[in-house]
């Protein structure tokens, strides 16, 4: 069943990454009804986070950059969804815009590239990253670090490392290897790295009132991926966090609960505050009520980095 005589019209960013998932989202799309190729069409919205690429994302406006450009064109129906990786989709979102559907998470490591392990980095390494939680993570384990930062696309980032300016960079092992580049970089273990809330999550949003999309999108989504991604932005929500706030959190399915972890970090790495607790997929509250433990738990100066 095809909504109507014209394609659904897909929206996404134009980076290579958005791309390679945008094509995914209409492959799963055309798979699970039975529609033709060219049945959905891939719009792409220039976003200020494309444009401005010299300044960290946390300094000019955080994840909106992401999704302002995408949110107007869904409210002026010139798309009909849009496709993003959850990571960069903010916590509190308009109400007339509603996460309906999420692809099978992939994996949601980062990938050290560079070298083969932080062990095997130099002395004193430095370590391109724009990343808070990244950046925090890595002076824990390698104090001697130093981070620089490090913005643009994957393919930017790859060529700056090869150019020399930094030893090494972490990526999302999932954007690798969605860009056909999973041959790049070392795995790093979850429990040396915690990943970025929603780490590997692609998210395709609608308008809240626009129900037949809705149901066309509800067929293609991965439940387990929603819950444990919803568990992650719900702790965001308690946690109150900016793109400025070193946080690290993750949540598997555990029969039939979640387990949820998360810890935040201060920039030094030497503060860490973690938790996690095994708890039902429906409660929300659970969640979010770690969030505000860990900032309870937190020095004032760590807490303070999580204040608007
Ligand atoms: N912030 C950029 C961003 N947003 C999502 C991904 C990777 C794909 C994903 O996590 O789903 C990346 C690149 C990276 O962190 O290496």
């Amino acid at each position: 069943m095809i909504l109507s005589e014209r394609p659904l019209r897909l929206g996404t960013r134009g980076s290579p990454l958005a791309l390679a998932q945008a094509r995914m989202t209409a492959r799963a799309l055309c798979d699970a009804h039975g529609w033709p190729d060219g049945a959905v069409a891939i719009v792409t919205v220039q976003t200020s986070g494309d444009r401005i690429q010299d300044r960290a994302l946390a300094e000019i406006g955080g994840k909106a950059l992401w999704t302002k450009e995408l949110d107007r064109a869904l409210v002026e129906r010139e798309i009909d969804f849009a496709v993003h990786s959850m990571k960069d989709v903010e916590t509190l979102r308009p109400s007339a815009i509603r996460i309906a559907a999420m692809l099978p998470r992939a994996d949601v490591r980062d990938r050290l590239v560079g070298a083969d392990s932080f062990d095997a980095l130099p002395a004193n390494p430095v370590v391109g990253t724009s990343s808070p939680r990244r950046a925090a993570q890595v002076t824990r384990l390698r104090p001697d670090a130093t981070i620089t930062l490090f913005r643009g696309n994957v393919a930017t980032r790859l060529a700056k490392l090869a150019a020399g300016d930094v030893h090494a960079t972490l990526l999302a092992a999932a954007g690798l290897d969605r860009l056909g580049q999973g041959d790049v970089g070392v795995t790093i273990p979850i429990d040396m790295m915690l990943p970025a809330p929603s780490q590997g999550a692609v998210g395709i949003e609608a308008l809240a009132d626009n129900d037949a999309v809705l149901a066309v999108l509800a067929a293609i989504s991965d439940r387990d991926t929603f819950d444990c991604v919803m568990a992650e932005r719900n702790l965001l929500m308690g946690l109150g966090g900016t793109c400025h706030s070193p946080i690290a959190a993750l949540a598997l399915v555990d029969g039939d609960r979640l387990h949820l972890r998360a810890e935040i970090i201060s920039p030094n790495g030497q503060e860490t505050v973690s938790e996690d607790a095994r708890i039902d997929p429906q409660d929300r509250d659970a969640a979010q009520a770690m969030g505000r433990r860990l900032l309870d738990r937190a020095s004032p100066a760590l807490r303070s980095l999580f204040e608007a």
